[in-house]
């Protein structure tokens, strides 16, 4: 499988600030790939990298084979709604899809009329006058409708309402199986990651924790009860992802690619916001939790 995004050792820096860290990635094409972390974890810094907003500090990008914004043909494969979806406050929707057709060349113009149709919008309406959702959905329309490999979306959901991000993540999923495109879509919300991403990645403190196919992720990690032991005493080859204690009991987060078979222990699986989480709290310094360990026995 072709990889749409390979990150090699990428790092980026504001001043003394590191924003991301020594960012080693292969996106497969074909994924929805949900990008988590928490607050100033770099994920915008990853995805404005991606488009070429921003250049790297170290390391490097390639997305679809090229260098991001490199050339008009590089810029024409990419997609991008940054975190606020902007539009022109003055400008109406079908202003915008003129200004859509004039700046890009493979403009969809049919798609992105019948999306706002769909959506029941106004094309005369003034973006500055629709609501947070709708723009949203102008801002998704516009960049779809360029008719990009890659769609790259931040936090696109934040603002929306329950319904509202429900039919925002359906149409996205429309354009996913119409078209093929790859989407990298970052956000807080785990609930709605698992509904449409099938490809996972972990950023915390500006470094990966996790990337992987979620079924693959899901596959291979478990939650291990058993009556008190230390992690040193669990089979080989069982990585230990976050461990807690009480005086008779310990229950171990566990990644491994054997099957795990003991009548002593209770294995449960991990739904994709228990893994989030695991490897959130297992980076957070303070946590109170032992750090991951790989069993050497
Ligand atoms: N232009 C900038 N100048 C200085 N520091 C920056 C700049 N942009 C980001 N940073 C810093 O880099 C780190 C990563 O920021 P980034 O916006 O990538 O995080 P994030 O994971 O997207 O956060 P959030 O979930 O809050 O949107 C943060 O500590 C942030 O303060």
């Amino acid at each position: 499988m072709t990889a749409i995004l390979e990150a090699r050792a990428l790092g980026k820096r504001y001043g003394r600030k590191v924003a991301l860290s020594d960012c080693t990635l292969s996106v497969p094409s074909g994924r929805v790939v949900g990008l988590v972390g928490p607050n100033g974890a770099g994920k915008s810094t990853l995805l404005q990298l991606a488009c070429g907003l921003i250049g790297p500090t170290s390391g490097s990008i390639e997305v679809l084979g090229g260098r991001p914004a490199s050339g008009p043909g590089q810029l024409a494969k990419v997609g991008f709604v940054a975190q606020d979806t902007p539009t022109y406050a003055g400008l109406s929707i079908a202003d915008h899809l003129r200004l859509g057709a004039r700046l890009n060349p493979g403009w969809d113009a049919q798609l992105a009329e019948e999306r706002i149709r769909q959506l029941g919008l106004d094309p005369a309406q003034k973006a500055g006058k629709l609501s947070g959702g709708q723009r949203a959905q102008v801002a998704l329309t516009l960049a779809v409708a360029k008719r990009p490999e890659l769609l790259i979306l931040d936090e696109p959901v934040a603002a929306l309402d329950p319904l509202a991000r429900r039919e925002f993540l359906q149409s996205l999923m429309e354009v996913v199986a119409e078209h093929g495109t790859t989407v990298v879509l970052s956000s807080h919300l785990v609930s709605d990651l698992e509904r449409v991403c099938d490809h996972l990645i972990s950023l915390v403190a500006s470094r990966v924790q996790l990337s992987g196919d979620v079924d693959d992720l899901l596959a291979t990690h478990f939650r291990l009860t058993t009556a008190r032991r230390e992690a040193a005493t669990l089979p080989q080859g069982m990585r230990v992802v976050l461990e807690t204690h009480t005086e008779r009991q310990s229950t171990f987060i566990v990644r491994s690619d054997k099957a795990v078979q003991d009548p002593s222990w209770v294995l449960e699986p991990l739904n994709l916001e228990d893994l989030v989480l695991t490897y959130m709290s297992q980076a957070t310094a303070g946590s109170g939790h032992r750090p991951t360990r790989e069993n050497q026995r």
